[in-house]
């Protein structure tokens, strides 16, 4: 097995030579500024070490990923409730899908799906202003990478909003359903902004090392969710985290992985490693292309899966 420092330079290196690196996102105006030849990757090991290739230092908008860490923070505030809310089932349809809303009485397949994110951060607003709840979940993130520097991209938020037809509708419906507590606009407001958030595939991997080692903070010690959450969201990140892609992310990657239409995907190799890629061109599901093929690289040099013996 290569040094995993070796691996990644590697992986870097021959995705910087790829000419076919998908489609950058161009629904949200703002993403589409964004330089398709970026490619950058990072790990954090539970043993301490971050090592990392390419731009892994440059911030990008993580948008889907922070489903991940609303999740962990709404369980941490009303526990298995949620669930009566969220599914937990992969929706087999793209992320910002509406047809299965109907026949499911507002009740969203699963958190990563745009409609099941929108209803985390309208449990999020339980007992606060939406500038409180998106204030939370910075801090949060920003205590989970021990990194005060990341921030909300305004613009991204903005650019979100401005051209959010689809989120209002599904935020509307849910409404009618009566699975928004808050007016959909507050509950849109805060979503918006955690999706823009702007990390370093060097933070992100930072921030997600609590899923790679049982719950607790391997820096540190200290417990973010016990061991037990720590496994359920690796459960639902492995069969939700790549919408339709999902089953072939888990078929090709073989771990855990939530990824954003910013081109970012943060995987969780259990027990091992805590790992963030970022490529900004999307394949036909709406995840990094690049990105997926970079950890299906990785993970067959470094024999990463959660099916090894
Ligand atoms: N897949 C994604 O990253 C989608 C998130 C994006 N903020 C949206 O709502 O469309």
């Amino acid at each position: 097995m290569p040094e995993l420092e070796h691996a990644l330079a590697d992986v870097a290196a021959e995705m910087a030579e790829r000419s076919d690196r998908g489609d950058v996102a161009t629904y949200i105006p703002q993403l589409g500024k964004v330089d398709p030849k970026r490619f950058g990757i990072a790990a954090v090991t539970n043993d301490g070490r971050v090592l990392v290739a390419g731009d892994a230092d440059q911030a990008f908008s993580i948008q889907s990923i922070s489903k991940v860490f609303t999740l962990t923070l709404a369980l941490g505030n009303v526990g298995d409730a949620l669930w009566q809310r969220v599914g937990r089932e992969p929706s087999g349809n793209p992320f910002n899908s509406i047809v299965q809303l109907e026949h499911e009485n507002g009740i969203p397949r699963n958190p990563f799906i745009n409609a099941g994110a929108i209803v985390v951060s309208d449990i999020l607003l339980a007992g606060h202003q939406p500038r409180e709840a998106i204030g939370e979940i910075l801090r949060f993130i920003q205590f989970l990478a021990d990194d005060e520097t990341i921030i909300i991209d305004r613009e991204v938020a903005a650019s979100e909003r401005a051209t959010g037809y689809r989120n209002f509708a599904l935020a509307n419906y849910m409404k009618s359903f009566g699975n928004l507590h808050h007016a959909p606009e507050l509950a849109l407001g805060v979503y918006f902004h955690h999706c823009a958030i702007a990390m370093s595939c060097r933070q992100l991997a930072l921030a997600g090392r609590f899923l790679a080692n049982g719950g607790k903070n391997p820096a540190t010690g200290h417990s973010v969710v016990s061991a037990e959450r720590a496994r359920r969201i690796g459960a639902m990140m492995l069969t939700c985290g790549h919408y339709d892609g999902s089953g072939d992310f888990a078929f090709r990657v073989g771990i855990p992985g939530k990824s954003g239409v910013g081109g970012g995907i943060l995987g969780i190799v259990p027990g091992v490693a805590s790992l963030a890629v970022w490529s900004p061109g999307l394949n036909a599901n709406g995840n990094s292309k690049l990105g997926s093929i970079a950890l299906e690289k990785l993970a067959r040099m470094m024999n990463w899966s959660i099916f090894a013996p």
